[in-house]
């Protein structure tokens, strides 16, 4: 059974955020397409491009107010104090564009910043509801490269991209339009040259896409085997292989290197294409006003006018060829994600889901109830180029079964029979495919026995690798509630038997811990995860392996604990666990036998447990 946190409400503050924004409403099937992200803050972005608009207009007006105090101080000679209401106009006019410009590049990093944490929220919740289950097979590191630095990549693009993709269309035809009025030949040269820039970028482009691609999934590979590396770390150096680890992450980061510098060659060459044809252009403006002029067939205002306005006409198509890579990055990091989007919830494809988030004690709970209760996996077939998702084979068939309060049932199986899949349907992380599985409730003398739902019962797991933060013992235990006293701390920890060992250490319950809860034992691991697990106050309490791997006497305190859980008269439990040591076995109400997908009692083990003298 894989290492996990308890079934108690835990994760970090984003990862609650998500799971409260979510409440059971699914992603729109997929993300879409990337475009589609821009509509999600199209107020904000529609504002971005407004003000950008009116910001060109501005600019127009700035640049024809200067050729007139040129021209006026120039050529018609007049005094500057004569000029003073047109330079007050031209610094209004600057001073406004500025701020225009600047309100402008604010409305769209604010549409990113809306859209990037929507997205990083949605998908966050979306993960919460595949579930371990559906995630069981995902790889970890890729989808936090994807989730941090994907996400993050697709600011640029609906920040500075969107905004001047509108800007290259709006701003010269704008000025199309002016310098139509004023000459036609100028207006010819650029109506001409302008759009011959966007078909050579487009050109250089198509190459850079797949560079782009290239280097995404280099850097997902990277962020991949770094998280391997660093999980399999004490694996590597018991088989020699930590060197070859290491060399591998190396490899994949100079690989990943060559490549972005691939990408920087191909954004250069985007540039000097952009440089060229707009220099040629400008050039060539010039000079048929040059030869105009010296011919005196055309006014110096209108002259000077337009060749302001021309490196104006290129801007926003260089403005644009700078932020290319941008949506060319962003394409790139967004197919991971929409993958992930794509990943199907346990419950769309199974049926309905229980959730374990009751805390309340359920009065008077007498067994968990199982009545031909099936259940299995999706599995993924090819079908016309994709992957579908169908009902794998029944891994539990019609399993009918009674776990009584106040007592311990172990549950035994092969590796492979279904043990997981059991807890996995008690904890309410899978839904059964057919059957029931509910609380039987007693009502007192007079009435007949009830049942109440099984979500309705408070459920705790203590896995058989406990997840322990890198935090002070306190905080680890709090996180089955947050509002637990110290009082509250000490008295589960005596019932789990991990008391004294935390009061031995010098900063007792602030004893911070490192990952994977170093420096306490793997025994004393497992007893302050039971400690968690009783303050979670569970009526249903579920162990896997709980004495695995520990010596005699870790083994014998833990056994103690377990027994104490089970039995405890103030707070009587269903427990549950999986086992196969003799030591927890002997502790066991029923063992039930887990094979070929049916759960039977099996008396061999019962009688011979009660030979061995059962506590
Ligand atoms: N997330 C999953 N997706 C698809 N199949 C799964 C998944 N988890 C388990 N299975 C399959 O279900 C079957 C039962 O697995 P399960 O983990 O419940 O067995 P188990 O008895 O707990 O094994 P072990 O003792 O080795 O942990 C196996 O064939 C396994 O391959």
């Amino acid at each position: 059974m894989p290492s996990s946190v308890l079934s108690t409400p835990s994760g970090g503050p984003v990862a609650r955020k998500a799971a409260d924004r979510n409440d059971g409403s699914p992603l729109p099937r997929g993300l879409g397409k990337l475009g589609g992200l821009a509509r999600r803050a199209a107020g904000l972005l529609g504002l971005a491009v407004g003000l950008g608009s009116f910001s060109a207009v501005l600019l127009i007006t700035q640049m024809g107010l200067l050729a007139r105090l040129v021209t006026d101080l120039a050529f018609r000679h007049q005094p500057v104090m004569q000029e003073t209401r047109l330079i007050c106009a031209l610094a209004a006019c600057a001073l406004l564009r500025a701020l225009v410009q600047t309100a402008a590049d604010s409305a769209s990093d604010q549409a990113a910043l809306k859209v990037t944490s929507s997205l990083r929220l949605e998908l966050l919740g979306h993960l919460f509801r595949v579930g371990p289950v559906g995630l069981a097979g995902q790889d970890s590191g890729r989808m936090a490269t994807a989730l941090s630095e994907g996400v993050e990549a697709l600011r640029p693009y609906l920040a500075r991209y969107i905004p001047r993709a509108a800007a290259m269309v709006v701003i010269p035809l704008l000025i199309l339009a002016v310098v139509f009025r004023l000459d036609w030949i100028s207006f010819l040269t650029l109506a001409i040259t302008g759009p011959l820039i966007p078909f050579f970028m487009a050109l250089v482009g198509y190459g850079a896409q797949a560079v782009m691609r290239k280097k995404w999934n280099e850097l997902l590979l990277l962020g991949s085997a770094f998280l391997d590396m660093l999980q399999g770390l004490t694996t590597l150096r018991l088989f020699g292989e930590a060197q070859e680890g290491a060399a591998l992450v190396a490899r994949l980061a100079e690989r990943h290197r060559s490549t972005t510098m691939e990408v920087m060659r191909v954004a250069f060459l985007t540039t000097a294409v952009l440089e060229f044809f707009s220099s040629l252009s400008i050039a060539a403006v010039a000079v048929f006003f040059g030869v105009r002029l010296l011919k005196a067939s055309v006014p110096f205002e209108t002259a000077f006018f337009v060749l302001l306005l021309a490196p104006e006409y290129f801007m926003p198509l260089r403005a644009f060829s700078a932020s290319y890579h941008a949506r060319q990055n962003a394409a790139s990091a967004f197919t991971p994600l929409a993958e992930m989007a794509q990943l199907p919830e346990v419950r769309a494809l199974e049926g309905p889901l229980t959730s374990q988030t009751n805390t309340l004690p359920v009065p008077g709970l007498e067994a968990v109830l199982m009545h031909n209760v099936s259940a299995g996996y999706a599995e993924l077939v090819p079908q016309e180029g994709t992957m579908l998702s169908v009902p794998g084979p029944d891994v539990l068939k019609s399993v009918t079964a009674c776990f009584p309060a106040a007592s311990l049932t172990v549950v035994t199986g092969r590796s492979g029979a279904g043990k997981t899949t059991l807890f996995r349907l008690l904890m309410g992380l899978m839904p059964p495919r057919t059957g029931t599985m509910e609380g039987e409730i007693d009502k007192g003398e007079n009435n007949e026995p009830g049942t109440v739902a099984l979500s309705r019962i408070p459920v705790a797991w203590v896995p058989q690798s406990p997840y322990l933060m890198a935090d002070s013992i306190a905080a680890n235990l709090r996180l089955a509630d947050p509002q637990a006293s110290l009082a509250a701390l000490i008295s589960v920890c005596a019932e789990a038997g991990a008391l004294a060992f935390i009061e031995a250490l010098p900063d007792g319950f602030d004893t911070v811990l490192g990952e994977r809860g170093a420096p306490l034992s793997a025994g004393q691991i497992r007893r302050l995860a039971l400690a968690r697990a009783l303050l979670h106050a569970p009526q249903l309490l579920l162990f896997d392996e709980p004495t695995a791997d520990l010596d005699a006497e870790n083994a014998r305190q833990v056994c103690e604990a377990v027994k104490h859980a089970a039995h405890a008269p103030a707070s009587p439990r269903i427990v549950i666990a999986i086992s196969h040591r003799d030591d927890i076995l002997q502790l066991a109400d029923q063992v039930l036998q887990l094979s070929d997908g049916h759960l039977r009692k099996n008396d061999r083990v019962d009688k011979r447990a009660a030979e061995g003298g059962k506590a």
